[in-house]
């Protein structure tokens, strides 16, 4: 049996804009995304199998998942058994054996902060090491897309922060990358370095409500991608808070009056500037100066939403 545990970073957006809508129900975005601390750990073990009769065939490649979050499935409705479907599809043929797969989750599920997709992405990065596959990360991040959107930028960020991988030198490997297309473009760019704040109130959003219930037309103010891209390379904190700008909020905030209620009280709290949704919500995050004031609010914060939490970027 063979082993590894991969540390799978959360991400926030620091701004999303989207352009159009597409043909196929999926839109066109330009964003910023930044991997962050808080992660969930993923431990992916391998048992070779012994050759099989053909007629065994079919039994002879197994997924098993736990994770310690009883409501979340362990089927092929999880993304790290999806993920592991999927790399043996591409990579696996042939391969018999099992693969158990235990998730401890730390990362708000139906967040924004791409819970399932870096654990996705964790698997993918495991079963390339565990079956000594030596994919490069444009290659996995071809896989990665096929699982979702936010997959590839979580494996372009967790080969960086998992140096074991052997990927961290890569030209891709990326703490932060403007994210184009439908997601899965990649830029790596420098990232910020920042303590956070991140609370969700207690629901889930789905993605898919959130840019189907979009109105395009209706979305008056837009980020500047290529200004966030030089005020990150140049530290430019006023200029970095000037473009955090998500227009999925003009959905979110909107149809969640719970949502729109905890971005307010986090801005009374921490200051008006630095404060944005991240991804398709609900989760609101906020820049903070030094970990005691993100303590500080989270404690407050604590005290409504049960998932609140002080981290930091990854740099
Ligand atoms: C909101 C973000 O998290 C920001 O990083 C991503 O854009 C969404 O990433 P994700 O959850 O991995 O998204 P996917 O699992 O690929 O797609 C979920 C659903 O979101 C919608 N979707 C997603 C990405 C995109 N560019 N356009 C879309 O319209 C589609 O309806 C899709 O069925
Ligand atoms: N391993 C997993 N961890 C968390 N959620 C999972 C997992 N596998 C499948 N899911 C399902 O995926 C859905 C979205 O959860 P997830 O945490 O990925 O959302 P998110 O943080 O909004 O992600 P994103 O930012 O990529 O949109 C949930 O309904 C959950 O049941």
């Amino acid at each position: 049996m063979k082993r590894i545990q991969v540390r799978a970073y959360g991400k926030i957006n620091l701004c999303l804009d989207v352009l159009r809508r597409l043909e196929n129900g999926y839109h066109e975005v330009e964003m910023v995304m930044q991997q962050i601390l808080l992660h969930d750990d993923v431990d992916v073990k391998w048992s070779e199998g012994t050759r099989q009769t053909r007629s065994e065939a079919d039994d002879a490649f197994q997924i098993e998942v736990s994770t310690n979050r009883p409501y979340l499935p362990r089927d092929e409705r999880n993304l790290a058994y999806k993920a592991a479907k999927q790399m043996y599809l591409a990579y696996g043929a042939e391969r018999q054996g099992k693969v158990r797969i235990d998730i401890k989750k730390r990362i708000p599920v139906a967040a924004g902060l791409a819970g399932g997709s870096c654990n996705g992405a964790a698997v993918l990065h495991a079963l390339n090491l565990l079956w000594g596959l030596r994919l490069k990360l444009p290659e996995l991040c071809a896989v990665g897309a096929e699982l979702g959107s936010d997959v590839p930028f979580s494996l372009m960020g967790q080969a960086k922060a998992n140096p074991e991988l052997g990927l961290a030198d890569e030209p891709m490997a990326s703490h932060c990358a403007i994210a184009r297309g439908t997601g899965t473009d990649l830029e790596p760019i420098a990232g910020l370095k920042s303590h956070l704040l991140l609370t969700k109130p207690p629901m889930g959003v789905s993605t898919a409500e959130v840019y189907k219930g979009l109105e395009l037309d209706s979305i008056t103010e837009h980020p500047n991608i290529a200004e966030l891209k030089e005020a990150l390379a140049g530290k430019n904190y006023r200029k970095i808070q000037k473009n955090m700008v998500n227009v999925l909020e003009n959905f979110t905030l909107t149809r969640y009056p719970k949502v729109m209620y905890t971005k307010n009280k986090v801005k009374r709290l921490l200051g008006e500037e630095a404060v944005l949704m991240s991804g398709s919500g609900p989760t609101i995050f906020a820049l903070c100066k030094t970990r005691e004031e993100a303590q500080h609010a989270c404690e407050q914060l604590k005290k409504e939403n049960r998932e609140t939490f002080w981290t930091r970027t990854t740099y």
